[in-house]
């Protein structure tokens, strides 16, 4: 874990209060109800202690990305992402992301499962203010958070001026994403 991660654990936690600080939220569900999981969830972040919502995109629909690449034939996501202003430290933040995601079907992960399972829901902090971490348990920023026009672009909509620490802003990186797709075989 690196400094900044650790600093923020609650056994290191100083005693001044942690400042606010801007995360973003990346929500997609493709299964059960997925608008009104959606909403609900949305909803649960602005009750979170500390925290605040800012600004939610209007979902959108988006084709399955599998491992296999998009599959138009598995039940279609919606997708968006909430800005929110938050003074918990990001492995608590994760943690109260991975309890929503719970509270609404989502099964808890085991290392057996295979990946990008359908789901009816799943919360991926994207970043947390400046905050650049490679724990595998988690990465900041999130690290395929730049390969996704299901994240940027839902973002863009709501902060025309985002960043993504490392990568450049939101704008830039879509944009490179659709000029790609359009040359792709
Ligand atoms: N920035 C992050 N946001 C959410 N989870 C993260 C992050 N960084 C690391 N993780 C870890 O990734 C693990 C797998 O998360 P999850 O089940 O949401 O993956 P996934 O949605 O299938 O795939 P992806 O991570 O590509 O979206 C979690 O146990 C979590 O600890
Ligand atoms: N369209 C779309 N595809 C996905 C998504 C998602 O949110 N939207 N999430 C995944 C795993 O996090 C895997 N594939």
């Amino acid at each position: 874990m690196n400094r900044r991660l650790a600093q923020d654990s609650p056994a290191a936690r100083p005693a001044a209060p942690a400042a606010d600080r801007r995360a973003v939220v990346a929500l997609g569900a493709n299964l059960g109800d997925r608008a009104e999981t959606i909403a609900a969830a949305i909803d649960e972040l602005d009750r979170l202690p500390l925290t605040r919502l800012v600004r939610a995109a209007e979902p959108i629909e988006t084709v399955a990305l599998t491992l296999d690449g998009p599959d138009a034939a598995a039940p279609a996501y919606l997708n968006t992402v909430a800005i929110v202003e938050t003074r918990l430290a990001p492995s608590v933040l994760l943690t109260y992301l991975h309890a929503i995601e719970q509270r609404h079907g989502r099964a808890p992960r085991s290392p057996e499962q295979p990946r990008w399972q359908d789901r009816p829901l799943d919360l991926d902090l994207i970043v947390h203010g400046d905050v650049v971490s490679d724990a595998p348990e988690l990465t900041l920023p999130h690290p395929r958070a730049a390969e996704r026009d299901f994240v940027l672009g839902p973002w863009l909509a709501v902060d025309p001026d985002a960043e993504l620490p490392g990568r450049g802003r939101v704008d830039a990186l879509l944009a490179a994403l659709r000029t790609d797709a359009e040359a792709a075989p």
